[in-house]
């Protein structure tokens, strides 16, 4: 029998808790995360979308292996056919398995932002390679001596998306890029994952903005309560939804503004 071909990142059964102290002495698990399953393949864009606190982030730090070291984890996550373990999360991280992080608070503080978007570079090549990107991105080449106190939100978004872009990236995940940009620079910031694509890496989209997440991606992944309820390819959501699976990613495509059903659903009622 043929050997489907093998996704670039398969995560099955994750679990993430945190074990806390209450009430001063007594500890608790608190398990946001069950059960939880999501892959991409070489090339595909994949939408991670749910509500806020359903365990994004936490995925996504799962994956690159910079969870709070009090997480307790379990399951399997696979990266092109191998186990990724911490040791494999921190040799990929920042080189084939780049980072768009959801806060600006990611970046040193105390470190030029220049210098953040060299890291990882090969050093003859890092000045040179950090003008460029700093061109792509609008940023003055004066700006890299700044701090990011000294930039404004939007800069700093762009700094970061810079800070990701690596030769021979071949996973990119990026946990709500977008919140707080004008229209213009969301268009290059999805054009900018949709290149990432075009050259054969994964991406992971997590976001809240299902209508951009709907324009890029191949497949969309609903996070709820830590677990995966569907993933459903981005034509399902069309029409009523009637081909999604769930009343969940119904409802959410049917909240959208243009799609106008709330109102259309009570008068049905009526
Ligand atoms: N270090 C931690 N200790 C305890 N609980 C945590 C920790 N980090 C996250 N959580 C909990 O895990 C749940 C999922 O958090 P996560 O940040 O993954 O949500 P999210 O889907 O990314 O939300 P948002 O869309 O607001 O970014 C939340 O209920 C959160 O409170
Ligand atoms: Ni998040």
């Amino acid at each position: 029998m043929l050997k489907a071909a093998q996704p670039l990142l398969k995560v099955e059964n994750l679990s993430i808790g945190f074990s806390q102290y209450f009430r001063g002495t007594q500890k608790r698990l608190i398990q946001p995360i069950a059960n939880l399953h999501v892959d991409i393949a070489e090339g595909e864009i994949v939408a991670v979308v749910g509500a806020s606190g359903s365990g994004k982030s936490l995925l996504a730090h799962a994956v690159l292996g910079i969870l709070p070291t009090n997480a307790i984890c379990s399951g399997s996550i696979m990266y092109r056919g191998e186990e990724l373990t911490k040791r494999r999360k921190e040799e990929l991280r920042g080189r084939e398995i780049s980072f768009i992080p959801q806060s600006v608070n990611y970046l040193d503080p105390l470190m030029p932002v220049g210098k953040q978007v060299q890291i990882g570079l090969a050093k003859q090549k890092a000045q040179e390679r950090q003008n460029m990107l700093f061109a792509h991105y609008g940023l003055k080449e004066s700006d890299g001596k700044l701090y990011p106190h000294e930039l404004s939100g939007g800069m700093l978004r762009r700094v970061l998306f810079a800070t990701s872009v690596r030769e021979g990236v071949k996973l990119v995940i990026a946990d709500e890029p977008t919140p707080g940009i004008h229209p213009q620079a969301l268009a290059e910031i999805l054009k900018q994952l949709q290149q990432f694509a075009r050259e054969g890496a994964g991406v992971m989209l997590i976001t809240h903005d299902i209508m951009s997440a709907l324009e890029i991606a191949d497949r969309v992944a609903v996070i709820k309560d830590g677990q995966t309820i569907e993933i459903s390819p981005v034509s399902a959501f069309s029409g009523t939804g009637e081909q999604l699976q769930t009343d969940y990613a119904r409802k959410l495509w049917r909240a959208l503004p243009q799609n106008d059903f709330a109102c259309q659903e009570l008068r049905w009622e009526a």
